[in-house]
């Protein structure tokens, strides 16, 4: 009688990927307008799998049909998200870069791998006292190289001085984001996808949402010094990560990119 019940381990790794593959496209579509198709979609879906299992024939047919025609349509409605979903898996590290070069460490003793982050904050309260806007991104394991190629790349060691005067006001160098991999400064006046989300206050200009949307699309994480108010914020996928003082903020800052 509890035969349904009847779980394999196959059934549990098939529900765990598929689980996996919805979370990877809701974090996607979070906050854009893919994601109401998404819902519609999945909805058409869950209807037809209804219907199939009443055994109505005609109604599934032809769900079965919308569904299966409509692969082309969502490819096309989808391509970007598709292209970002594929570049989100194609530069996911699942070894985790760092882990492995702490690993040989001791082979590259006066090199340092790791993102000096009191530099980082240091600079960041620096350009926060004069309200200097400031937006700096911290790749993690995705590769972020698709984007420095928007801006110019450069490959110096990270210095609180060369930060500060990267977001000069009148340094040809301040607009836009700049990159940071290990404990190098790799880009500057890099354009970063803007976020749609509608959950965002009005305050917030392209600063805010360009570093939100840089979160939402990959798992890099940002600081942000506002130009207007001179506060410094801390975004990570897809929001504000709220801290109580500076070494809080290097506490979170360290173990993230750790
Ligand atoms: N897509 C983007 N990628 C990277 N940087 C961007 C992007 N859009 C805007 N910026 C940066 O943000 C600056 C404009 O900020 P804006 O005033 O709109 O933002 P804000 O969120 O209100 O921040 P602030 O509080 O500093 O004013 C631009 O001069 C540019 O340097």
């Amino acid at each position: 009688m509890l035969d349904f019940i009847d779980i394999s381990f196959l059934d549990i790794l098939d529900i765990l990927l598929v689980a996996i593959l919805l979370y990877y496209i809701y974090k996607l579509l979070k906050g854009t307008v893919a994601i109401n198709i998404f819902l519609g979609i999945a909805f058409i879906f869950l209807i037809w799998k209804i219907t199939e299992a009443l055994k109505m024939e005609m109604l599934s047919r032809i769900l079965g049909y919308l569904l299966s025609g409509g692969v082309i349509a969502l490819i096309i409605v989808f391509q970007q998200e598709i292209r970002k979903f594929l570049l989100m898996i194609g530069t996911t590290n699942f070894s985790s870069k760092r882990s492995f070069l702490n690993q040989i460490k001791f082979l590259k003793s006066e090199i340092s791998s790791e993102t000096n982050v009191t530099i980082l904050v240091e600079a960041c309260k620096k350009l926060s006292t004069t309200k200097t806007g400031a937006l700096i991104v911290l790749e993690r394991t995705n590769s972020l190289d698709f984007l420095t190629n928007t801006g110019d790349t450069m490959n110096a060691l990270l210095n609180e001085v060369l930060l500060e005067s990267i977001f000069y006001k009148n340094s040809p160098l301040h607009d836009g984001a700049t990159i940071i991999r290990d404990n190098y400064i790799v880009a500057t006046r890099v354009i970063l996808p803007v976020s749609n989300s509608a959950t965002i206050p009005s305050r917030f200009g392209l600063r805010h949402r360009a570093a939100i949307g840089v979160s939402e699309k990959t798992d890099a994480v940002c600081l942000l010094v506002s130009e207007e108010t001179g506060e410094i914020s801390y975004i990570k996928d897809g929001g504000f990560e709220l801290y109580a003082d500076y070494n809080e903020l290097i506490d979170k800052l360290r173990n993230d990119i750790a």
